[in-house]
């Protein structure tokens, strides 16, 4: 199968790259960008020689529905609400990393991403992308959204949880904190070296573009969750998310029967590993790999059930996570291509 990707320049078009590059059934058919014509791959990511000989070459959305089976958008969200639709409808099905095809609501994508949203027909036909819980509706997509990086993270490490109606949904807490890579390759002063490194930030606080999309998962699972407090920092490394998540238990429950529940709830999914009681996940024992691993504990003095959840932003949180989904829309194996242990130290 043909895979094509639009923002091949980024960092999550080159993670898409990286991991195409070994996928037993798709092929890198042709590589887009937004400002380059005919420039190899290389000029930009020497590191590419041998995985990626194409050239950058510009956006043709005729020549991709045609000639691709499937096109990769790996651009900014803003851009992707006008190319979507344009590449929609034709021969190749349409995987969406940004956020515009993902809020139902047009109203919540202008509040909070301040931007002009894709039509709102077209954002209805989208299927969300958040796998191990919309596998049903991923197989027959046409065009996949996506899922953000920080939604996967902490969807991942609620959803038992939240699903089984074991935790106050008026009363949730999500502390997350990411990488650098998560901001993309562009450059702004939040991520200048000098700012970031040694340091450690709070950013977007209450106002983040991904608080309307985990609440939109979290009220399609349960219809009583309350607006949730959510908080981004910003982590000196170069990729992972950590999101822990707070709330009080509805129910007397133990540590072990909570853990019972989630490593019950994820048994048959490959990319979701439930850590045994006491063993908290840190990011370097994702990273690279498109695991998403999880931790709980009660905490008897308070009532409140901790879940610890951590992703690689750029694989599970982003083009890993997108080829699982194409993975589903094809028929393949659901971690072909996916099987790379993370990388440690
Ligand atoms: N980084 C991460 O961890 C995650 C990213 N995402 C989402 O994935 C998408 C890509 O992110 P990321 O790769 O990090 O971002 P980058 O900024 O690293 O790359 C985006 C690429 O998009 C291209 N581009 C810029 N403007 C336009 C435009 N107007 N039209 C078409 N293409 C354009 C640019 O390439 P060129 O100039 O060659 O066209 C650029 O290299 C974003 O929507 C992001 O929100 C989602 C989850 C996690
Ligand atoms: C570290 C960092 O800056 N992360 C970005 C993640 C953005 C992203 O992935 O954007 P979408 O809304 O398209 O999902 C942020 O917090 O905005």
């Amino acid at each position: 199968m043909k895979a094509s990707v639009i923002g091949a320049s980024g960092y999550g078009g080159i993670e898409l790259i990286r991991l195409l590059s070994n996928h037993p059934n798709f092929d890198l058919h042709a590589v887009y960008s937004s400002s380059k014509d005919d420039v190899p791959v290389t000029e930009e990511y020497p590191h590419l020689a041998d995985i990626c000989p194409l050239p950058l070459t510009k956006i043709d959305t005729e020549a991709i529905k045609t000639e691709s089976d499937v096109v990769f958008l790996a651009v900014p969200s803003g851009a992707a609400a006008s190319l979507a639709p344009q590449l929609a409808g034709g021969h190749a099905k349409v995987v969406d990393l940004s956020g515009d095809l993902r809020l139902k609501e047009t109203e919540d994508y202008k509040k909070w991403y301040k931007k002009d949203p894709a039509p709102k027909e077209f954002i209805a036909d989208a299927v969300y992308g958040l796998t191990e819980w919309n596998r049903e509706n991923v197989k027959s997509a046409s065009v996949l959204s996506n899922p953000g990086c920080y939604p996967t993270a902490a969807l991942l490490g609620l959803a038992p949880a939240v699903k089984n109606g074991i935790i106050d949904v008026k009363n949730i807490i999500i502390d997350a904190k990411s990488g650098v890579s998560g901001a993309g390759r562009g450059l702004s002063p939040l991520i200048h070296f000098a700012e970031m490194n040694d340091n450690f930030r709070i950013y977007k606080v209450n106002e983040h573009q991904h608080i309307p999309e985990i609440e939109q998962q979290l009220s399609w699972w349960n219809e009583e969750v309350a607006p949730i407090t959510f908080s981004t920092h910003l982590l000196p490394v170069s990729r992972g998310i950590m999101a822990t998540m707070y709330a009080p238990l509805s129910k007397e429950m133990t540590t072990e029967e909570v853990h019972t529940l989630y490593a019950d709830t994820y048994k048959n999914d490959p990319f979701v590993r439930v850590r045994p009681s006491k063993q908290f996940p840190g990011i370097k024992e994702v990273a690279g790999s498109n695991f998403c691993d999880i931790s709980v504990d009660v905490d008897t003095r308070t009532n409140r059930l901790v879940v610890v959840s951590v992703i690689d932003n750029l694989v599970k949180g982003a083009a890993g996570q997108a080829i699982q989904n194409a993975n589903i829309m094809f028929g393949f194996d659901e971690t072909a291509g996916l099987k790379g242990f993370p990388m440690y130290p």
